[in-house]
């Protein structure tokens, strides 16, 4: 936890560190999670809050028209993350394609590669431009930012390296993101730092396992996937918890503690 939690009865907010322990200790003795069934809860958290969002009847979606979702996948387990998403999302009916433009090395994600080409789910290289802003496919199109989680960490003066530079470049083009876990390119504990290339407007995030420090001010639509934390580890790191309703992998953010 951040230092001046010590002495707060808990935080919602994890810092780099407590995040990498907290997964660290799920995948430990005590808790004996794997590493592909912590990605796979996040990346179905990951899909059922896109749907909840964007493709639910009523939603944010332009009325009549088929949202269809582009999800942008990093070289590591944030990109992990959302191909898992995007596997759920095709079982959902959505119409998804993934941008991979650096496949990660661990055979893990060949795996997930290989249950995307199993469904014809596209897997491309580079991510277009949105057609022009007005037209009903720029508008129906959502992008599922799973770039970088909290092991981003700034380097030079672009802040990120290529092709990642390029693709999130192109991600401004668009106006309806929702972002893994930490909104790509930003400071996991300080968040957007002014005048670095990041993800600058994301629309909705979906903080995994609990938030980071740097999405603490974060003003858009903010759901948490971590249902799978078990009470005794979140009560032992000092992490407050939100609730969770019925069936439901993602949660609001909200600050109520677990009552
Ligand atoms: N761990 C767990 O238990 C679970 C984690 N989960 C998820 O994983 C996320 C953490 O995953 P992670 O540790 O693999 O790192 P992550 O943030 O995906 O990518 C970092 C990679 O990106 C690169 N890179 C970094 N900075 C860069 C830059 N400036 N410019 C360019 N490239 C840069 C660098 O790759 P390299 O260049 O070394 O090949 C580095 O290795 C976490 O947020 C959550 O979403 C869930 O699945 C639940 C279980
Ligand atoms: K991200």
């Amino acid at each position: 936890m951040a230092s001046d939690d010590r002495e707060a009865p808990g935080s919602y907010f994890l810092s780099q560190t407590a995040a990498q322990k907290l997964d660290e200790e799920l995948m430990g003795e005590a808790y004996g999670f794997t590493l592909e069934q912590l990605m796979e809860l996040a990346g179905l958290a990951v899909a059922q809050a896109t749907y909840a969002h964007y493709v639910a009847p009523g939603q944010n979606s332009v009325p009549g028209e088929k949202v269809n979702v582009v999800v942008c996948c990093g070289p590591g387990n944030n990109g992990g993350d959302g191909l898992v998403a995007a596997r759920h999302l095709h079982h959902f009916g959505v119409p998804v394609s993934v941008v991979y433009p650096k496949p990660g090395k661990h055979v893990h994600y060949a795996r997930l590669v290989k249950q995307l080409n199993a469904l014809d789910v596209p897997v491309l290289s580079k991510l277009d431009a949105p057609s022009n802003s007005h037209d009903a496919l720029a508008r129906s199109t959502v992008l599922v930012d799973a770039v970088f989680g909290f092991s981003f960490t700034p380097s030079g003066p672009e802040n990120v390296r290529e092709p990642f530079k390029t693709l999130i470049e192109r991600m401004n083009d668009y106006d309806k993101i929702l972002c893994v876990d930490i909104p790509s390119g930003w400071h996991v504990e300080q968040g957007l730092q002014p005048g670095t290339l990041a993800i600058q407007k994301p629309d909705a995030l979906v903080s995994l396992t609990a938030p980071k420090l740097g999405v603490r001010n974060f003003s858009g639509h903010h759901y948490v996937g971590g249902r799978f934390v078990p009470p005794r580890l979140a009560q032992h790191t000092g992490l407050r918890v939100c609730h969770y309703a019925v069936a439901d992998q993602v949660t609001r953010f909200h600050e109520k503690v677990d009552d």
